[in-house]
């Protein structure tokens, strides 16, 4: 998967946490308008290699880029990188105190200067995007799981990020809702002309949207590939994954979680 001009790159990237190594030499090219699914059982370190593409964890080694410039250091500069990035986090997040239209207002009162008959037509547009512009009244606990999580969906494109990332967008729907938040994904990346990146282990649900997958395990990436390529994959740890067997080479029990690198960390490089 090789880009000129990638919207995310990584370069022999190691991550470390609580003094262990995660994920080691990684490398990666997300190519600008593609929808690339990060698989991999639990703990394998998929939350890990978002917090570094959103800068919240620096790399051990190696080199992250994100619309073309290194992550920034500098906290100003990060804090303008992430208004480029929209992230959907596990579960919804969603304030229950207020309103779906005010949850998705929440980022442009933040970080804009936008005045508020302004705020309302976007918020109304973003609603409408994830096809619940009827619902903008409600509040979330009148929502079902899947329309809280469209609600979510909207507060993250709510500043019009070229980068959408979205951490287990399922967890906790049901196959239909799961059907319809999957294609909204794709829908969304395709009319507004984002690029996606989902983190999740719903593989059946997250394949048929995506244009490239990669899996990781064993602490660092073991596939790297088209989904079709995924699901005819011979290797053995990917068939284990994939059938979600517990013996096998991913495993199941080395310290700190499932599919961990088990070694401590390396000196910086
Ligand atoms: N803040 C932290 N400090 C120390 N170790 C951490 C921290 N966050 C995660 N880890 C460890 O890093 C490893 C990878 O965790 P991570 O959350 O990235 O996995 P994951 O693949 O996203 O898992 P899940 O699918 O369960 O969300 C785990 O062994 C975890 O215990």
């Amino acid at each position: 998967m090789t880009n000129d001009n990638p919207i995310v790159r990584l370069e022999g990237v190691r991550l470390d946490r609580g003094g262990r190594t995660v994920l080691r030499d990684i490398s990666l090219d997300v190519p600008q308008g593609r929808v690339v699914a990060v698989l991999g059982p639990s703990g394998s370190g998929k939350s890990t290699l978002l917090a570094a593409l959103t800068g919240e964890l620096p790399a051990a080694a190696g080199t992250v880029e994100v619309f073309g410039r290194p992550i920034p250091d500098r906290r100003r500069e990060l804090l303008e990188l992430r208004k480029g990035i929209g992230v959907m986090l596990q579960g919804n997040g969603l304030l229950t105190d207020l309103t779906a239209a005010e949850n998705v207002a929440l980022p442009l009162r933040t970080h804009t200067t936008l005045p508020k008959p302004v705020i309302d037509r976007l918020v109304r547009m973003k609603l409408h995007a994830v096809g619940l512009r009827a619902a903008a009244d409600a509040f979330p606990r009148e929502l079902s799981g899947g329309m809280a999580r469209r609600v979510a969906l909207a507060r993250a494109l709510a500043l019009d990020p070229p980068l959408m990332i979205y951490d287990e967008p399922l967890t906790g729907l049901d196959p239909i809702a799961s059907g319809v938040v999957m294609a909204l994904v794709r829908r969304l990346n395709d009319t507004l002309g984002l690029t996606s990146i989902v983190v999740t282990h719903h593989v059946h649900e997250t394949l048929p949207v995506a244009d490239h997958a990669i899996v990781i395990a064993n602490g660092g990436i073991v596939f790297s590939g088209s989904p079709d390529a995924l699901e005819t994959s011979a290797d053995p740890l990917v068939r284990q994954f994939l059938r979600g067997e517990p013996d096998g080479p991913i495993p199941f029990d080395s310290p700190g979680g499932f599919g961990a690198a088990p070694r401590p960390a390396e000196e910086t490089a």
